[in-house]
């Protein structure tokens, strides 16, 4: 007898969404870690990224540090994950495509999506929705036409195992 298909999968947005969130987990960043995933026409995986330091600016060097004078904060180093996933693939064309994103972006990651030419913002959480930069860049993205949904994932949790013995 042929055996069914499982009904243990994750379907096409929640696979692109954990893409993201495992990316956010390479971040340093003490506070918030964000992750982004570009994904195209034909759902294949385009680039990745997460919000880290630039190449050469160490981990070690830079601050992590929120408060304070900017020049002493992460705010003025961090390069985000919505633009290092643009800019980890460079000559790649991202027109049409979609991002999956851990937190809705910036109007600075607005501003890099729309020139990009992605079609559609897919976030998880909003959680910054009342700032200004967040209202400036919901404005931009809705004026470019570029599709916002925040995604409803079926599954809460996904547990990945790594060790050998337990798959
Ligand atoms: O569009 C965005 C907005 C923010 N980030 C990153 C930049 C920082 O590393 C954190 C935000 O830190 P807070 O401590 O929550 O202020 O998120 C991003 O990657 N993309
Ligand atoms: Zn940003």
């Amino acid at each position: 007898m042929q055996e069914k298909k499982t009904q243990e999968h994750i379907d096409w947005d929640e696979y692109f969404m954990a893409v993201a969130v495992l990316a956010a987990k390479r971040s340093k960043d003490p506070s918030t870690q964000v992750g982004a995933c570009i994904v195209n026409q034909q759902n294949k995986i385009l680039s990745t990224g997460y919000n880290g330091f630039p190449i050469g600016c160490s981990d070690d060097d830079f601050p992590w540090t929120k408060e304070g004078d900017f020049i002493d904060t992460k705010y003025a180093y961090v390069c985000h994950a919505e633009l290092n996933a643009i800019l980890n693939n460079p000559g790649t064309i991202f027109q049409n495509c979609r991002i999956y994103v851990s937190l809705f972006p910036c109007n600075e990651c607005a501003k890099a999506i729309i020139q990009s030419g992605i079609k559609e913002v897919i976030y998880l959480s909003d959680k910054h929705a009342q700032e200004p930069y967040m209202q400036a860049s919901r404005r931009m993205l809705r004026a470019a036409g570029v599709k916002l949904t925040k995604l409803q994932p079926q599954h809460q949790r996904l547990t990945l195992v790594l060790q050998e013995d337990l798959i």
